[in-house]
């Protein structure tokens, strides 16, 4: 049974559920106990959805996931997508756009972190002024909208992302017009929506 840490009560540790997805804090020790990062990973709401996110996005040219704040849709889905569709198999890019630069910058750091990798190699990103990927290397690939709306002015067909599977990040009104405008050309698109 779940419990909950109550003011005034010993701090609860973590337990798996039967499924050995969601862990539940129970007893005592320390905030996360001895949990990796895979463990910590797999306690995000997102994770028990992998496999329905993942079949909907190789059936549905758009799909759109909406999740609460924190519940690891921008962090885990383009994980799913490497590690478990392969989708970035034979050079292909998995880019998921951010609304700031500040939230690209971080969630890039947090990602290759989470992947045990430098930044610049199989995790990078970019905004403006900088560009911190790899061509051949980088497999996910964070950008700012505005980098994306500024790449398709210079290659309106968008032919570099030619085999990608895009993850828009939709907190924006410019990435609703980057959806539209994606979708035009015919590429898919993926929505994530908090
Ligand atoms: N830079 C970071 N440093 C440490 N932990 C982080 C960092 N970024 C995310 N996390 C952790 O990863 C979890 C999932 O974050 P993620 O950004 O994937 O959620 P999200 O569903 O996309 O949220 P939002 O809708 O606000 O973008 C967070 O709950 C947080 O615990």
């Amino acid at each position: 049974m779940p419990q909950f840490w109550k003011p005034g009560t010993e701090k609860p540790r973590l337990l798996d559920d039967e499924e050995g997805v969601i862990d539940f804090y129970c007893g005592c020790g320390g905030r996360f106990g001895d949990s990796s990062i895979e463990r910590l990973r797999q306690r995000l709401p997102v994770y028990k959805y992998r496999t329905a996110i993942l079949y909907l996005v190789e059936t549905h040219s758009t799909t759109i996931v909406v999740g609460e704040t924190g519940s690891g849709k921008t962090t885990q889905i383009p994980q799913f997508y490497l590690k478990e569709a392969g989708w970035a198999d034979g050079g292909r890019v998995i880019a998921c756009t951010q609304p700031r630069r500040l939230a690209v910058q971080a969630v890039a750091s947090r990602v290759a972190e989470e992947m045990g990798v430098k930044l610049e190699e199989e995790v990078g990103y970019t905004i403006r002024f900088e560009d911190i990927t790899k061509n051949g290397v980088t497999m996910i690939k964070f950008l700012t909208d505005g980098v994306l709306l500024r790449e398709m002015m210079d290659d309106p067909l968008l032919t570099k992302y030619r085999n990608i599977k895009r993850l828009m990040q939709a907190a924006a009104v410019e990435a609703a017009a980057v959806v539209v405008m994606i979708e035009n050309l015919g590429k898919d698109v993926h929505l994530v929506h908090s």
